[in-house]
Protein backbone atom coordinates (compact mmCIF):
# COMPACT_ATOMS: atom_id res chain seq x y z
CA UNK A 1 0.00 0.00 0.00
CA UNK A 2 1.44 3.42 -0.78
CA UNK A 3 3.19 5.65 2.02
CA UNK A 4 3.07 9.43 1.61
CA UNK A 5 5.92 10.55 3.06
CA UNK A 6 6.94 14.34 4.73
CA UNK A 7 10.75 14.67 4.48
CA UNK A 8 11.42 17.21 7.36
CA UNK A 9 14.43 19.06 7.95
CA UNK A 10 15.87 18.56 11.10
CA UNK A 11 17.13 21.95 11.50
CA UNK A 12 16.75 21.78 15.49
CA UNK A 13 15.89 18.95 17.76
CA UNK A 14 12.48 21.11 18.62
CA UNK A 15 11.28 20.24 15.18
CA UNK A 16 10.53 16.91 16.21
CA UNK A 17 7.60 17.99 18.05
CA UNK A 18 6.11 18.45 15.04
CA UNK A 19 5.87 14.57 14.00
CA UNK A 20 2.49 14.51 15.71
CA UNK A 21 1.02 17.40 14.32
CA UNK A 22 1.38 15.86 10.84
CA UNK A 23 -1.11 14.18 9.03
CA UNK A 24 0.83 11.33 6.93
CA UNK A 25 1.62 8.07 6.60
CA UNK A 26 5.24 8.74 7.64
CA UNK A 27 7.49 11.52 8.43
CA UNK A 28 11.02 10.96 7.35
CA UNK A 29 13.28 13.25 10.13
CA UNK A 30 16.25 14.46 7.71
CA UNK A 31 19.22 14.69 10.53
CA UNK A 32 21.69 16.07 8.42
CA UNK A 33 20.45 19.51 8.51
CA UNK A 34 21.24 19.65 11.89
CA UNK A 35 24.08 21.75 12.68
CA UNK A 36 25.69 18.83 14.83
CA UNK A 37 23.73 15.35 13.78
CA UNK A 38 26.20 13.38 16.19
CA UNK A 39 23.38 15.76 19.12
CA UNK A 40 20.96 13.61 18.10
CA UNK A 41 19.67 11.25 21.02
CA UNK A 42 17.52 7.88 19.95
CA UNK A 43 15.47 8.61 23.23
CA UNK A 44 13.61 11.57 21.48
CA UNK A 45 11.86 9.28 18.84
CA UNK A 46 10.51 6.82 21.58
CA UNK A 47 6.64 8.10 21.87
CA UNK A 48 7.02 8.56 17.75
CA UNK A 49 8.94 5.51 16.40
CA UNK A 50 5.70 4.00 14.71
CA UNK A 51 5.50 7.18 12.51
CA UNK A 52 9.42 7.86 11.52
CA UNK A 53 11.61 7.77 8.96
CA UNK A 54 15.05 8.19 10.12
CA UNK A 55 17.86 10.04 7.43
CA UNK A 56 21.01 11.13 7.57
CA UNK A 57 22.07 11.23 4.19
CA UNK A 58 25.61 11.46 2.73
CA UNK A 59 26.35 14.45 1.07
CA UNK A 60 27.45 13.03 -2.45
CA UNK A 61 23.25 11.95 -2.34
CA UNK A 62 21.74 15.24 -1.50
CA UNK A 63 22.81 15.60 2.23
CA UNK A 64 23.57 18.46 4.18
CA UNK A 65 25.89 18.00 6.72
CA UNK A 66 28.87 15.34 6.69
CA UNK A 67 29.07 12.91 9.35
CA UNK A 68 31.53 10.70 10.74
CA UNK A 69 30.78 7.47 8.91
CA UNK A 70 31.32 5.42 12.21
CA UNK A 71 28.45 7.60 13.96
CA UNK A 72 26.38 7.03 11.18
CA UNK A 73 26.80 3.02 11.43
CA UNK A 74 26.35 2.70 15.20
CA UNK A 75 23.14 5.25 15.24
CA UNK A 76 21.52 3.03 12.45
CA UNK A 77 22.74 0.02 14.65
CA UNK A 78 20.92 1.48 17.55
CA UNK A 79 17.96 2.32 15.66
CA UNK A 80 17.44 -1.13 14.39
CA UNK A 81 17.56 -2.38 17.78
CA UNK A 82 15.10 -0.20 19.01
CA UNK A 83 13.06 -1.13 16.01
CA UNK A 84 13.16 2.12 13.96
CA UNK A 85 12.43 2.36 9.87
CA UNK A 86 15.87 4.50 8.67
CA UNK A 87 16.68 5.19 4.79
CA UNK A 88 20.25 4.25 4.54
CA UNK A 89 22.17 4.65 0.65
CA UNK A 90 22.44 1.87 -0.98
CA UNK A 91 26.50 2.91 -2.03
CA UNK A 92 27.05 3.00 1.79
CA UNK A 93 25.49 -0.27 3.04
CA UNK A 94 28.21 -1.39 0.03
CA UNK A 95 30.61 0.06 1.91
CA UNK A 96 30.16 -1.48 5.38
CA UNK A 97 29.13 -4.57 5.65
CA UNK A 98 27.83 -4.07 9.61
CA UNK A 99 24.60 -2.13 9.17
CA UNK A 100 21.22 -4.28 9.24
CA UNK A 101 18.85 -3.10 6.19
CA UNK A 102 16.36 -6.20 5.79
CA UNK A 103 12.61 -4.08 6.46
CA UNK A 104 14.28 -1.07 6.13
CA UNK A 105 14.10 1.95 3.16
CA UNK A 106 17.79 1.39 0.61
CA UNK A 107 18.38 4.37 -1.55
CA UNK A 108 20.33 5.74 -4.24
CA UNK A 109 19.91 9.28 -5.55
CA UNK A 110 21.18 10.83 -9.19
CA UNK A 111 21.34 14.42 -9.16
CA UNK A 112 23.34 15.07 -12.08
CA UNK A 113 22.66 11.95 -14.67
CA UNK A 114 20.33 9.16 -15.60
CA UNK A 115 21.79 5.51 -15.24
CA UNK A 116 21.35 2.84 -17.15
CA UNK A 117 18.76 0.25 -16.13
CA UNK A 118 21.95 -2.13 -15.53
CA UNK A 119 23.55 0.15 -13.28
CA UNK A 120 20.89 0.92 -10.52
CA UNK A 121 20.05 -3.13 -10.69
CA UNK A 122 23.59 -3.46 -9.39
CA UNK A 123 23.39 -0.69 -7.41
CA UNK A 124 20.69 -2.87 -5.62
CA UNK A 125 21.44 -6.29 -6.37
CA UNK A 126 21.97 -8.22 -2.51
CA UNK A 127 19.51 -5.57 -0.88
CA UNK A 128 16.53 -7.20 -2.33
CA UNK A 129 15.14 -8.13 1.81
CA UNK A 130 14.58 -4.46 2.45
CA UNK A 131 11.52 -3.17 2.71
CA UNK A 132 11.21 -0.64 0.14
CA UNK A 133 14.16 0.34 -2.76
CA UNK A 134 14.31 3.28 -3.63
CA UNK A 135 15.64 5.83 -6.02
CA UNK A 136 15.55 9.51 -6.45
CA UNK A 137 16.34 11.35 -10.23
CA UNK A 138 16.97 13.96 -11.80
CA UNK A 139 14.95 15.32 -14.30
CA UNK A 140 16.94 14.37 -17.33
CA UNK A 141 16.85 12.73 -20.42
CA UNK A 142 15.14 9.16 -20.56
CA UNK A 143 14.35 9.72 -16.26
CA UNK A 144 10.93 8.53 -16.96
CA UNK A 145 11.34 5.33 -18.57
CA UNK A 146 14.16 4.49 -15.80
CA UNK A 147 11.94 5.51 -13.01
CA UNK A 148 8.31 3.91 -14.67
CA UNK A 149 10.40 0.45 -15.20
CA UNK A 150 11.52 0.35 -11.58
CA UNK A 151 8.05 1.58 -10.15
CA UNK A 152 6.82 -1.68 -11.99
CA UNK A 153 8.96 -3.33 -9.97
CA UNK A 154 7.71 -2.25 -6.87
CA UNK A 155 10.83 0.41 -5.82
CA UNK A 156 9.60 3.81 -4.73
CA UNK A 157 10.80 6.62 -7.68
CA UNK A 158 10.67 9.79 -7.99
CA UNK A 159 11.85 12.45 -9.87
CA UNK A 160 13.51 15.67 -8.69
CA UNK A 161 12.91 19.27 -10.37
CA UNK A 162 10.18 18.09 -12.74
CA UNK A 163 6.57 19.16 -12.48
CA UNK A 164 5.66 17.62 -8.59
CA UNK A 165 2.61 16.10 -10.44
CA UNK A 166 4.28 13.29 -12.14
CA UNK A 167 5.01 12.04 -8.59
CA UNK A 168 1.57 11.52 -8.00
CA UNK A 169 1.82 9.55 -11.74
CA UNK A 170 4.45 7.33 -10.36
CA UNK A 171 2.35 6.38 -7.53
CA UNK A 172 -0.24 5.60 -9.95
CA UNK A 173 2.29 3.40 -11.79
CA UNK A 174 3.36 1.40 -8.06
CA UNK A 175 5.85 3.96 -6.17
CA UNK A 176 5.56 2.73 -2.99
CA UNK A 177 6.37 6.11 -1.31
CA UNK A 178 5.64 9.60 -2.58
CA UNK A 179 7.72 12.32 -0.78
CA UNK A 180 6.31 15.53 -0.11
CA UNK A 181 6.91 18.49 1.91
CA UNK A 182 6.56 20.19 4.78
CA UNK A 183 6.40 23.53 4.07
CA UNK A 184 6.89 26.07 1.31
CA UNK A 185 10.82 27.14 1.72
CA UNK A 186 11.37 23.57 3.70
CA UNK A 187 11.43 21.43 0.91
CA UNK A 188 14.55 18.31 1.08
CA UNK A 189 14.37 17.95 -2.62
CA UNK A 190 13.83 19.77 -6.12
CA UNK A 191 10.13 18.33 -7.71
CA UNK A 192 8.37 17.80 -3.68
CA UNK A 193 4.72 19.04 -3.44
CA UNK A 194 3.08 20.76 -0.18
CA UNK A 195 2.17 17.23 1.35
CA UNK A 196 -1.28 18.89 2.04
CA UNK A 197 -1.47 19.06 -1.50
CA UNK A 198 -0.38 15.81 -2.43
CA UNK A 199 -2.98 14.28 0.26
CA UNK A 200 -5.78 16.05 -1.30
CA UNK A 201 -5.38 14.65 -4.84
CA UNK A 202 -4.39 11.33 -3.60
CA UNK A 203 -7.93 10.99 -2.02
CA UNK A 204 -9.79 12.29 -4.78
CA UNK A 205 -7.68 9.66 -6.77
CA UNK A 206 -9.11 7.20 -4.13
CA UNK A 207 -5.58 6.70 -3.05
CA UNK A 208 -5.93 7.12 0.04
O1 LIG B 1 15.55 10.13 -0.66
C1 LIG B 1 14.69 10.95 -0.46
C2 LIG B 1 13.77 11.42 -1.53
C3 LIG B 1 13.94 12.91 -1.72
O2 LIG B 1 15.24 13.14 -2.25
C4 LIG B 1 12.91 13.41 -2.73
O3 LIG B 1 13.29 13.48 -3.92
O4 LIG B 1 11.79 13.74 -2.31
C5 LIG B 1 13.79 13.67 -0.43
C6 LIG B 1 14.75 13.15 0.66
O5 LIG B 1 14.51 13.82 1.87
C7 LIG B 1 14.58 11.67 0.85
O6 LIG B 1 15.56 11.18 1.77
Amino acid sequence: MMKLVVALPVRSLEDIKLVPTIDSDLVELRLDYLERPEDFDPSLIEDIKDRIIVTVRDPSEGGVKKVDEDWKASLYKKLHDMGVLYDVEARFLRKRNDIPFKGKIVSAHFFDRVPSIKEVEEIFEGFEEAWVRKIALTAKEGYKELLAHFARKGFAVMSMGSNPIERIAFTVLGSELIYASFDEGLETAPGQMNYKKVREILSCLGLR
